[in-house]
């Protein structure tokens, strides 16, 4: 049996349906699936990207939103270098869902890293009186926190591949200033 090295563990988390699987699907396979199947417990794959002259393997814990899974959520989260916290940009009790991540990762998970992702950017190009969270409040909000923030579409791919790659990026400097003392 061969195993996984993994150097970064990212967890993706957020409310019920605002498309963590979508964008794990969009940026390991590049392809959309639009029957929502909603996950069960967690699923995990191991992505490796290039970073510079280096190949940084991402160990992606995509979990489940429903508030019943809360508590196994927990469990995915617990050591992870990046957390992928995700809001529909067209449901404001997203946001909120998110709000709720962010403060649990900063109670209990220091070193982990939040990236903010507002998901369904297609559908808010197709018609912007659906966006329900304001560009920059969500900004204002990610720099009260230290975060980086991306919208995306898993539709259209926009900004996925950027996201995960900012990701890794992060990790491998991270990781060098860990090497060299600097932190
Ligand atoms: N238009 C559009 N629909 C999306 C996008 N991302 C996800 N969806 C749709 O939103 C629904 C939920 O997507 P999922 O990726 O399964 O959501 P999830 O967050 O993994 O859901 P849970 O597993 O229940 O936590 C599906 O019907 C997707 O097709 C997007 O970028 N654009």
């Amino acid at each position: 049996m061969s195993t996984i090295r993994v150097d970064a563990k990212v967890v993706m988390l957020g409310k019920e349906s605002v498309g963590k699987t979508s964008l794990v699907e969009r940026y390991v396979h590049n392809r959309f699936l639009h029957p929502y199947q909603n996950t069960i417990g967690a699923a995990f794959v191991a992505k490796p990207i290039q970073v510079g002259e280096k190949v940084i393997t991402l160990g992606i814990w995509d979990t489940a939103g429903a508030e019943r899974y809360e508590a196994m959520s927990r469990i995915y989260y617990r050591g992870a270098r990046a957390a992928i916290i995700c809001y529909d940009l067209t449901d404001s009790s997203s946001f909120q869902r998110a709000r709720f991540w962010v403060k649990e990762l900063q109670n209990c998970e220091e070193l982990c890293k939040i990236y903010l992702c507002g998901t369904k950017s297609d559908l808010i190009e197709a018609d912007r009186s659906r966006r329900q969270i304001d560009f920059h409040d969500a900004q204002d909000f990610a720099e009260e926190i230290g975060a980086q923030l991306f919208e995306t579409s898993s539709k259209t791919g926009k900004n996925v591949d950027e996201m995960f790659q900012k990701v890794a990026e992060d990790y491998n400097s991270t990781a060098f200033q860990y090497m060299t003392g600097d932190i």
